[in-house]
């Protein structure tokens, strides 16, 4: 299993009304597993052709003969990941593509049945599959977290004690999760919730509540869920007893399934103040994505000679959260969403040479056995270690501090005791570390996005032989580690029960604040968007075409709003103004910028 390469497939999708309206011409053809591009401009010569492991063609109707369904790629990549994750690998399925491509129809689709995404698809599999174990040795559980990544931070879309879709759309109070490095974990998104499931109808709970808390977190803040990252883990654990011994050997799977945000270029569509911001900082996340994907890619080439050069993982929280994910332990497929309308060349041209470079990326999986134990038992060396680091610097009090801030934080409580591995100070008297430094890291621009000081714990992947390099930290940095590595023990040693309540207590909480907020969400001929009968009636964008994706949604205030030629007497109390279907809007924002789009009203 070692050295797979990624998986790569890509899929074109029917023209959108927009598209036909417009005569658009198809310049996608596939055959068997190569897809051909034309160039509207040069329709004789300016052909090219790409190989991938799976070409898809979704452009006609399920009655053709060349038609690929869903539940066809989910055949080919979900099933083949489902079961590398029985296997006890580490999987990862991403989309990637331009907004409107066909991406999130592939990872989530639609809720009518054969129009499933591979995400439901895989999970009911995965339920199916567990029910079907009749060996009374083998035990499964499945925890799921679903988060969102925007402008470089992290929201947690199923626990709305986390930054969560606020009502109130004031921009300081925009929270959102710490992406920390921990040197033994790995990086990592603090406090994100895991939630236990037992059957699929608790996971697709969760899928719902998570895409509508997306949804109303994208309107409460102006933004679209286009321009985020969604990534919906599952962590599958199989437990397996051996009567002999009556010990318990794991094997731990972390499938993770990712909807990238539109792969557009910010400046093509004009954008500027904060959408341009916002635009720079999700480049910077695909950007970095294509800058590992090249690497990698090179390496795979013999252009890299060792695994430690520079592989810029840190320069966004996307590629540094799916690091094992990009040529580390994971088998991973990417599937790249294509627009098949001419309107669209340079931008599926550009998805067809990104989804090309992947291919060549190599991934080393490992089967998880026993992950957990190891882990354990590394993070109690590690607190034992930072206690006797802070008690020999006669930090007792911040101790006492770190160990009270535990057990609030916590219920349980953690006694460290595997033998303690040799320490150095700095030569300020303060603990150091070890570390690993990856050549090339002094070019990072990847520590103003994390915590400066949980980010230099870990080289690049397999950089064996190098010199070790110590790091100092302080007394407070040590304190705070600690109190880190007891947290995440905790979380380790929770019990299936304690997990369960914990799960049922934050549903509670969801639906009690969605409740509050009067949220709905209504799907309505495939379009999806918020419906807020207690709060102010705003227009969402579901334009599908990127060009006009730039303004995307609006809050439009009681009073008197001009619609294209029409105004429009906005009421908050009333029913809501009739539907008004793809008018173009033409109002300034905050910062008195003008803006204009296709909107959907109801
Ligand atoms: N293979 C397909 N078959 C039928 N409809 C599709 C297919 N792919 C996409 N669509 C439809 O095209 C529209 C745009 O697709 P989708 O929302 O998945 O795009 P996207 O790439 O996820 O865009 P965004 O970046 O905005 O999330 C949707 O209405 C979707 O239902």
């Amino acid at each position: 299993m070692a050295g797979a390469s990624v998986k790569v497939a890509v899929r074109v999708r029917p023209f959108n009304s927009r598209e036909t309206n417009r005569n658009a011409r198809c310049i996608i053809q596939m055959k068997d597993n190569t897809t051909c591009i034309s160039n509207p401009k040069q329709p004789k010569d300016g052909a090219k052709n790409f190989t991938f492991d799976y070409s898809y063609w979704s452009h006609t109707t399920v009655e053709e003969p060349d038609f690929v369904s869903q539940e066809q790629v989910y055949k080919d990549i979900g099933e083949e990941m489902l079961l590398h994750a029985f296997e006890g690998y580490n999987v990862c399925i991403f989309a990637y593509g331009q907004t409107g491509g066909g991406k999130s129809y592939t990872m989530m689709g639609r809720q009518e049945p054969g129009q499933e995404g591979i995400i439901p698809q895989m999970c009911e599999d995965l339920f199916r599959r567990t029910g079907e174990n009749t060996d009374p040795d083998l035990q499964y559980s499945v925890e799921v977290s679903y988060m969102e990544i925007y402008c470089e931070r992290v929201r947690d879309l199923l626990n709305p004690s986390n930054p969560y879709p606020n009502p109130n759309p004031d921009p300081s109070s925009r929270g959102s999760l710490r992406v920390r490095e921990h040197p033994i974990l790995g990086p990592y998104v603090e406090d994100l919730s895991k939630l236990a499931v037992t059957c699929f109808s608790d996971v697709h709970e969760l899928m719902d509540a998570g895409n509508q808390a997306r949804t109303v977190a994208a309107t409460n803040m102006n933004e679209t869920s286009s321009r985020s990252h969604a990534v919906f883990t599952i962590v599958f654990t199989q437990r397996r007893r051996d009567q002999m011994t009556g010990l318990d050997t794991e094997k731990v799977s972390k499938i993770s399934l990712v909807d990238l945000a539109g792969s557009e270029r910010a400046d093509s569509s004009g954008a500027k103040g904060t959408r341009l911001k916002e635009g720079a900082n999700i480049n910077k996340s695909l950007t970095t994505l294509g800058k590992v994907i090249s690497a990698l890619a090179e390496m795979t080439q013999g252009c890299k000679k060792r695994k430690s050069d520079f592989i810029p993982y840190r320069d966004s929280v996307l590629t540094w959260l799916l690091k094992e994910n990009l040529g580390g332990n994971s088998r991973t497929a990417m599937i790249a969403a294509l627009s098949p309308a001419d309107i669209n060349y340079e931008e599926t041209l550009s998805t067809l040479r990104y989804a090309d470079r992947a291919k060549q990326i190599r991934c080393n999986a490992v089967i998880n056995e026993d992950p957990n134990a190891k882990l354990i038992r590394e993070l109690k060396e590690e607190v034992t270690r930072l206690r006797d680091l802070l008690f020999s610097q006669g930090l007792h009090e911040l101790l006492q501090q770190t160990a009270l801030e535990v057990a609030n934080s916590c219920a349980a409580s953690v006694e460290g005791g595997s033998p303690i591995p040799p320490l150095s100070l700095s030569a300020n008297g303060l603990p150091a570390r070890r570390s690993h430094a990856s050549s090339g890291d002094s070019d990072s621009k990847g520590d103003d996005l994390l915590d400066n000081d949980h980010m230099t714990e870990e080289g690049e992947d397999g950089d064996e032989g190098e010199e070790p390099i110590t790091q100092t930290i302080s007394k407070e940095e040590a304190a705070e580690r600690l109190l880190e590595t007891e947290k995440i023990i905790a979380e380790l040693n929770e019990t299936w029960e304690e997990k369960l309540r914990k799960t049922e207590s934050i549903r509670f909480e969801r639906e009690t604040l969605l409740a509050e907020m009067g949220v709905s969400i209504k799907e309505d001929g495939g379009t999806l968007g918020v419906f807020s009968p207690k709060g102010t009636p705003h227009l969402v964008n579901l334009n599908e075409d990127p060009l006009m994706s730039e303004c995307l949604l609006y809050y439009i205030k009681e009073g008197v709003t001009r619609v294209g030629q029409q105004d429009v007497d906005i009421k908050l109390s009333g029913q809501c103004i009739k539907e008004i279907h793809c008018v173009f809007i033409s109002e300034t924002n905050d910062q008195g910028e003008a803006c204009q789009g296709g909107c959907q009203w109801w």
